[in-house]
């Protein structure tokens, strides 16, 4: 039977720093790090073993796989990175402390760009520290100035149907190593959460979210391992 395994990344530098990520590329810290092998444990300990991996081109996120995978004994298994699971585009908020923003621009109007479904943070000055635009893994790649998450989602889905349902539907135990709002578009797909709903939907660093599908990708059940 398919099963999807959705793993958002260990604690990043950043997540603990409290600054807004978005496409920048930060590692992941001791404790991320940690996060990541006690879900490669959990995993090995319940037999869930993955045979194909996804992930995005971001540090915190291969890395997570990558200790993941290590602790089941499945380095070795078919590895596909994709910008398309890449985290949101935080635009003009990338690198900016969270509670400074709030402290700037209210509470009410960062929790309207954290979390809302269709509205974008302010887009990235040209010539930003933070501009991808000569970083070489992102040749060719239209990078967003900022995203919503409605924005996040008209790329992850599009993904997951062409590159991980096909995958799926032969049967595999898939594991995506992801962030925060690039599960959060697939989960609300997967769950059939309304867009007013979304926004209440928090996922945790490195804890294994588990989907158990029917042969016709129907979901069965959704639970996180560790509290079942
Ligand atoms: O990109 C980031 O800052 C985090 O990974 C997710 O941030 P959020 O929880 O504010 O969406």
């Amino acid at each position: 039977m398919p099963r999807l395994i959705l793993i958002r990344h260990g604690q990043s530098q950043w997540n603990l720093e409290n600054r807004f990520t978005g496409w920048w590329d930060v590692d992941v810290t001791e404790q991320g790090a940690a996060e990541a092998r006690a879900a490669g444990a959990l995993l090995k300990m319940r037999g869930i073993l993955p045979t194909v991996a996804f992930t995005s081109l971001q540090t915190r996120a291969i890395k997570t796989l990558h200790l993941v995978l290590e602790d089941v004994g499945r380095l070795w298994v078919p590895e596909y990175k994709s910008w398309k699971l890449n985290e949101r585009h935080y635009g003009g908020l990338t690198g900016l402390d969270k509670a400074e923003t709030a402290a700037l621009h209210g509470e009410d109007q960062v929790k309207i760009w954290r979390r809302s479904f269709d509205v974008p943070p302010p887009p990235l000055a040209p010539g930003s520290e933070f501009d991808l635009a000569s970083d070489p893994r992102y040749a060719g790649i239209p990078v967003p100035a900022t995203e919503s998450l409605k924005d996040t989602i008209a790329r992850v889905l599009p993904y997951y149907e062409s590159a991980i349902a096909p995958v799926l539907a032969a049967g595999e135990t898939v594991i995506v190593s992801a962030h925060g709002n690039s599960l959060r578009a697939l989960v609300k797909h997967l769950s059939g959460i309304s867009d007013a709903e979304i926004s209440s939907l928090e996922i945790p660093t490195g804890q294994p979210l588990i989907y158990e599908l029917a042969d016709d990708l129907a979901v069965n059940d959704r639970y996180y391992l560790a509290e079942r």
